[in-house]
């Protein structure tokens, strides 16, 4: 079996929705399939009107095929400081014609107002490693985990691009979505996440820097954090780029010139970032001054290559291999 679904992306790539059909009779819910967690929660019936602004609501009353996992609770809270909680329900979940007919679909009976106010999003599908997922006392499996055992290779695709919509796929890997060879990487998945180690990078023409950055494939994050040496050497090139506290981050003339930025997968390897997507969007309606696409990793124990990243290649989620594919596009 295989499934895809598109990814479609929200205003200034800020994250992508696949839709998603869950329960019996199919409901479709757009959600951002996210590679940095390991829940799949949705906003349901059960949650307080007032949190509610537009998005799609799954009911497992209307639904006949849904089970109530009963005492089941879940609660997290994502790196940007956004949460959500609530119970568990048992049911059918689907990626185009991929069914997993006994997924743990986490319904939210709270969710933040970062939540409410993202009024496209119905939900996350967390595709990190169970190890992470939230529900207690016992947790559950991710629908990449459930599916892997019907899946005709247990591998996920990942193919966002800029402004445009892309594609997950899983179970098979298309040839025609990507350039040349496929490098793997080994995979650490001790922290729950798909955790890689790159050996350095290059900013445009400049040299190569060997400087090794751990750091997760993120499909959840907008932007692509590393370490400050790396963030400052970056900005280095860009003239009148500055620290802005009150932003949080490296802002810049929305007219600046920025370079590309290659990180090496592999010792022979490189993806290129395209300097384009590291203007990232203006930080007012004058459009005068742009926020950066790469920032400090600053806090947070490794970095994040995030859609920023990500959608400068093709990637392959290997979970039984432990490995992680990339290539150019
Ligand atoms: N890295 C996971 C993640 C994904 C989305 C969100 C989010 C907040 C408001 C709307 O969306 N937060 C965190």
């Amino acid at each position: 079996v295989t499934g895809s679904g598109v990814a479609s992306p929200q205003q200034y790539d800020v994250e992508y929705l696949t839709p998603i059909s869950v329960g019996t009779p199919p409901l479709v819910l757009n959600l951002n399939l996210d590679t940095g967690s390991s829940d799949l929660w949705v906003f349901s019936s059960e949650l307080p009107p007032s949190e509610i602004n537009g998005q799609t609501v799954y009911d497992p009353t209307k639904s006949t095929s849904a089970k109530k996992l009963e005492g089941a609770t879940w609660e997290i809270e994502y790196g940007d400081g956004s949460s959500s909680e609530g119970d568990v329900y048992i049911d059918s979940v689907a990626i185009g014609d991929l069914t997993v007919t006994a997924q743990a679909v986490q319904a939210a009976k709270n969710v933040s107002a970062e939540f409410t106010a993202d009024t496209h999003d119905d939900g996350l599908l967390g595709l990190a490693f169970n190890t992470i997922n939230t529900v207690q006392p016992t947790r559950q499996k991710t629908f990449y985990d459930n599916a892997q055992s019907i899946l005709d290779a247990p591998v996920f695709t990942a193919d966002l691009k800029d402004d445009a919509p892309g594609h997950y796929n899983f179970g098979y890997i298309d040839s025609s979505a990507y350039t040349g060879n496929i490098s793997y990487l080994p995979v650490d998945s001790s922290q729950g996440f798909w955790m890689f180690t790159s050996p350095g990078y290059a900013i445009s023409k400049g040299g190569y820097k060997i400087t090794e950055m751990k750091g997760i494939a993120d499909t959840g994050t907008t932007l692509l954090l590393l370490p400050t040496s790396v963030v400052l050497a970056y900005y280095k090139q860009v003239d009148g780029a500055r620290y802005e506290g009150t932003q949080g981050g490296y802002i810049f003339a929305c007219s600046a010139t920025l370079p590309d930025f290659v990180f090496a997968v592999g010792n022979n390897a490189r993806i290129t970032v395209p300097g384009k997507y590291i203007n990232y969007a203006p930080t007012d309606s004058s459009g005068t001054t742009c926020f950066g696409g790469i920032q400090k990793d600053i806090g947070i124990g490794f970095s994040i290559f995030g859609d920023v990243a990500l959608k400068a290649a093709f990637v392959v989620f290997d979970g039984p291999n432990q490995q992680l594919g990339w290539a150019a596009k």
